[in-house]
């Protein structure tokens, strides 16, 4: 154990946003310690090696246009993007039929488009009626926290096709079953996100370009320029906070500060006891908060062969594992990725088996992509449910919670600050909240100096 320091400003957890938070403060000229669990910094970012540098992100990885602040900080941290592969003809698969198209709508049946368009229509006009800052005041807040999206999507789509399209995209984009996420929630998301198109789509949308080196790139960086005042494998296990300062114990260093950001999802930050208690609003938030069950499956070829055949390597599907694809290929294409995201996790019990799951998955793109798909040089999975530090994906909240615990998430409990992308009210769950929460946490803890007098 390491003796008794001080410093202005503790972070606990060197993800994105902690990280970025960090940042913020020692460019304002405040001391700041960022204590990690973990081995690495990045958290819900990191790369998965292929081979001889070749590496494919195995957590967060695509940033779009409207997600400022992230685009700002690559800029700052002289890292490069490239745009997703979108040349080509695309695929849509159901009930056994695959049909080739351009552009970024899938070929719907004709009253499935109708209905498609009159969902959107609608869920986007009640979304304008939702403040961004404040979900919870909306005229309708109450009906619409007592519901799931999940329900709603039951109660209004008039066609399986529409139904299955947006389960598909919500599915992809949030981690989550629609039927376990507050209608309240989503609504709130799409308000600070930039709408339906901009979630699913890759031109125009979240999904439009990637990192060079991956997006671990970003926390990589930022921590290469915090130097020594990152210190890892030190779970943090206690705050005590008190008028005079915080009290921060960890595996491998106990330290005194003004204040401390806690930057993480709320279900991560539930295992650090703090002394006195938090809030039970706050309490019940961390206990309820249920974080998403993804992994991400790549099979690996030696050439994006399907690009040879006029595709793009994006396909939407009612296959079983291969709901959604795309080409996940470096960009230099010197190998050939094709990615897909299996989950939330299902009743299909025969999917739990990683054999199984991989022989599945392969057939389903044999199926897209022709006999080629089958064999490829390598597969590679990262599933977010058995991280020791990190609870899942990026969660939601179920439905009574946004009106019950309304800002619980991020309103600061004496000198705790709460950062982690679940705490954005713009771009929530993206790379960008991260940083835009962790720019807000690090603004709140600015007064901070260092204490005097011992907790
Ligand atoms: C499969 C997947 C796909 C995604 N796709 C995208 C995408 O394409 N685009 C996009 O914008 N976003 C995407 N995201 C989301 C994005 O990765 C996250 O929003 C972002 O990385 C969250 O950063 P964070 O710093 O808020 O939290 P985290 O990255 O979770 O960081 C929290 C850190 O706290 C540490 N920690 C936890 N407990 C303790 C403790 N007791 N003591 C010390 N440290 C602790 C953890 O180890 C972790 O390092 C995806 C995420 C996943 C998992």
């Amino acid at each position: 154990m390491s003796e008794l320091s001080t410093t202005d400003v503790i972070v606990i957890g060197a993800g994105v946003s902690g990280l970025t938070a960090a940042r913020r403060l020692a460019q304002a000229g405040r001391s700041v310690v960022v204590i990690e669990a973990g081995d690495r910094v990045g958290g819900r970012t990191m790369n998965l090696d292929i081979a001889d540098g070749v590496i494919t992100e195995g957590g967060g990885q695509w940033v779009g246009p409207g997600q400022d602040r992230v685009l700002s900080l690559l800029d700052e941290l002289g890292l490069e993007t490239f745009k997703t592969h979108v040349d080509g003809k695309s695929i849509y698969h159901r009930r056994g039929r695959s049909t080739r198209y351009d552009g970024l709508i899938p070929p719907l049946k004709p009253l499935a488009l109708a209905d498609f368009a009159q969902l959107q229509l609608r869920l986007e006009r009640m979304a304008r009626t939702v403040p961004v800052d404040a979900p919870w005041t909306a005229r309708r807040a109450r009906s619409w926290d007592a519901t799931t999206f999940g329900h709603w999507l039951d109660a209004n789509a008039t066609t399986a096709e529409a139904k299955e399209m947006f389960t598909i995209g919500f599915s992809v984009t949030n981690a989550e079953d629609p039927h376990s996420t507050s209608l309240l929630v989503q609504l709130a998301r799409l308000r600070g996100s930039g709408g339906i198109d901009h979630a699913l789509n890759i031109t125009d949308g979240a999904q439009e370009s990637r990192v060079v080196g991956g997006t671990v790139r970003i926390a990589e960086r930022l921590a290469e320029d915090l130097g020594d005042a990152v210190v890892l494998d030190s779970p943090v296990v206690e705050i005590a906070h008190d008028a005079d300062g915080v009290l921060v114990r960890s595996a491998r260093v106990d330290l005194r500060a003004d204040r401390v950001i806690v930057a993480m999802s709320p279900a991560d930050a539930a295992r650090i006891r703090v002394t006195p208690d938090l809030p039970p609003r706050r309490v019940m938030l961390q206990r309820s908060w249920s974080s998403g069950a993804e992994s991400k499956l790549f099979a690996v070829y030696d050439r994006p062969f399907w690009r040879e055949e006029g595709l793009s390597g994006q396909a939407v599907s009612d296959l079983p594992v291969a709901k959604y694809v795309v080409d996940n290929s470096p960009p230099d294409a010197g190998v050939g990725i094709l990615l897909t995201f299996l989950g939330p996790a299902g009743p299909d019990a025969s999917l739990d088996d990683p054999a199984a799951r991989r022989s599945a998955f392969l057939d389903d793109l044999t199926v897209l992509f022709g006999a080629q798909a089958a064999n490829p040089t390598a597969y590679l999975e990262k599933d977010w449910t058995h991280e020791p530090w990190i609870s899942g994906c990026v969660g939601s909240r179920p439905p009574g919670s946004l009106t019950r615990y309304t800002d619980a998430d991020r309103r600061p409990v004496g000198r705790i600050h709460w950062a982690g992308t679940e705490t954005a009210t713009i771009n929530q769950g993206y790379l960008d909240g991260a940083v835009r929460a962790g720019e807000r946490a690090a603004q709140e803890a600015l007064p901070s100096r260092r204490p005097t007098v011992s907790v």
